[in-house]
């Protein structure tokens, strides 16, 4: 006999722009975002018997993130995403879960001879403040920030050595590398009881973002890098320093290799080690890096 194990559906890629107008000064605001709705609930009837009296459209859930758009402010996103959770579970008595995921674009302003320009903005870069919202009937509503796709590179200031060595190793210890990732780094609020509670923590949002942001940059920086492993672990110890009502931080983080290339065969060429200059950037394989970091007493239940 075959039971449904788990069950979610929803609609993905449901993409939204919003633009904020001060008809005072002019000055034009926009927040472009890639939505995804996730609703967990007794819906099995409708994988095992066809019972579609269970389902919400993913159609409506497109309508719903674009009339919750329209009445509420989309930023922070925070806020948005579980403002939208809530509503589908408060809307919906057979829903037990909602998950919202808010991928929010950058559109940054442009300065013109010197001046913020009111309407017009510029992508500088591919990196995206990402939010998860799960709202839980009875259970608050549990919020990982984060921020994903911001590539980064230092061309000295990392080392690694002192690995396992055996017959499986040809990698050379190194005192001197390139180290370069694409972050992808999270931080998990302490549950919050209803909406009101994240209406009350609006103001921390942008500001952990900022820090998360911030932390993450002048590590890499301004750390002399033993290990990929090491430097994560530091910036996670920062961030919870820095933003005490944030459980836990997480890093993914692709080690993306640059490879010297010997061009000795060259009329000699002086291309390795010390004469290293010019180098193979990898695509793959790649080291891929993962930590999660808890304060110290939830650390130990884990
Ligand atoms: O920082 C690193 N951590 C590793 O675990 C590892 N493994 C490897 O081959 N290079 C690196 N670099």
């Amino acid at each position: 006999m075959a039971a449904i194990a788990s069950a979610r559906y929803g609609k993905d890629n449901v993409r939204v722009y919003k633009v904020e107008r001060d008809e005072k000064t002019g000055v034009q605001t926009v927040t472009e975002m890639t939505v995804c709705v996730l609703l967990e609930g007794a819906i099995d009837t409708s994988y095992t018997k066809a019972d579609n009296s269970v389902v919400v459209a993913t159609d409506s859930m497109k309508n719903t993130v674009y009339i919750k758009a329209k009445e509420h402010p989309v930023t922070p996103p925070e806020l948005f995403a579980s403002i939208l959770g809530t509503h589908f579970i408060d809307s919906y008595p057979h829903l037990t879960a909602a998950h919202i995921n808010v991928i929010t674009h950058r559109w940054t302003r442009m300065t013109i001879d010197g001046k913020p320009h009111p309407h017009s903005f510029y992508r500088d870069g591919a990196e995206t403040r990402n939010v998860e919202a799960v709202a839980r009937r009875g259970k608050g509503i549990d919020i990982r920030s984060g921020i994903a796709g911001l590539l980064v590179l230092k061309s000295t200031g990392s080392q690694f050595h002192g690995f396992i060595r055996d017959e499986y190793t040809t990698l050379p210890e190194v005192w001197e590398r390139i180290l370069s990732t694409d972050v992808d780094a999270g931080w998990s609020w302490k549950t919050f009881p209803d909406i009101a509670a994240v209406k009350a923590a609006v103001p921390k949002f942008d500001k952990a973002f900022e820090d998360a942001r911030n932390i993450t940059l002048k590590t890499f920086a301004e750390e002399d890098s033993p290990s990929v492993q090491n430097t994560m672990y530091k910036m996670c110890e920062y961030i919870m320093a820095a933003v005490p009502e944030v459980e836990n931080v997480d890093y993914s983080l692709p080690n993306k290799h640059y490879f010297e290339i010997d061009l000795s065969w060259h009329k000699g060429l002086k291309n390795t080690g010390k004469d290293a200059e010019v180098y193979a950037p990898q695509s793959g394989p790649n080291g891929l890096i993962k930590v999660t970091v808890a304060r110290s007493q939830t650390a130990a239940k884990l």
